[in-house]
């Protein structure tokens, strides 16, 4: 029993980042996946576009569809105003044990509920659980099989409101193509494409950033 890749990923932060500093909580865990083990975190080239929706929409609540090991949730959660919550879902549990001590040590657990299990059966929750009105600010990037499902069920459960934004990763690779189907071609969404490269490689991938009309 030898240590998992997440694991070996935690220990990097522990080792090179400072405790209660977000930004070399991203550095360190860029450094690892660019010159120790590629891992599936959003990365510094699309997390730059990442930073750029979020401040813009500057949410008061926000929803993080898979955690892994909480790079995106840290990129995230460091830009948010006072009082603002991300609420964050992980299948995994072993991603979630690993993503709640990354938080933790960027000092950002304030800010973020960490949740374990499947989308499908949280998001129809989430006003019961955590008193959600609607979200401000939504970053798809767990099963890329589920986009087009949730974003549905986020706007059947009326979680969604005008001006809504949804952020999605990897609509290229692994890709999408249900999503972008109906997101593009949805009267109910306006949307654009960000083009980027899969994290840490020289591949094409992007996000898609679709506003809800309502
Ligand atoms: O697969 C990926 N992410 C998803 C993880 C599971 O998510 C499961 N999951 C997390 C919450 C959650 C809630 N409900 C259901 C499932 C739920 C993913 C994969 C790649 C990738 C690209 C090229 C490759 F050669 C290999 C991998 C890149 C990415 O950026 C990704 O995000
Ligand atoms: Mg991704």
């Amino acid at each position: 029993t030898g240590s998992t890749r997440p694991q070996r990923l935690l220990r990097a932060v522990q080792k090179n980042a400072t405790q209660g500093d977000p930004q070399s909580v991203i550095n360190a865990i860029d450094h690892f996946c660019r010159h120790k083990e590629w891992a599936m975190n959003v990365g510094d080239e699309k997390g730059s576009i990442l930073d750029s929706v979020v401040s813009e929409v500057n949410p008061s609540t926000a929803l993080e569809l898979g955690t892994y090991c909480g790079y995106s949730t840290v990129r995230i959660a460091r830009l948010l105003p006072p009082g603002s919550q991300l609420i964050t879902l992980e299948f995994n549990p072993a991603y979630a044990a690993v993503a709640k001590q990354v938080i933790g040590w960027a000092g950002l657990q304030d800010k973020v509920q960490l949740v374990e299990g499947p989308s499908g059966d949280l998001i129809p929750q989430m006003k019961d659980l955590f008193g959600v009105q609607s979200f401000d600010f939504v970053f798809l990037d767990h099963w890329k099989d589920r986009y087009l499902p949730d974003a549905k069920l986020l706007e059947e459960c009326s979680l969604l409101r005008k001006g809504s934004v949804l952020l999605a990763d990897n609509v290229i690779c692994p890709g999408t193509p249900e999503y972008l189907e109906y997101i593009r071609n949805s009267p109910r969404y306006e949307s654009r494409y960000f083009k980027s490269h899969l994290e840490y490689t020289k591949v094409e991938d992007g996000l898609e950033k679709s506003v809800f009309l309502g």
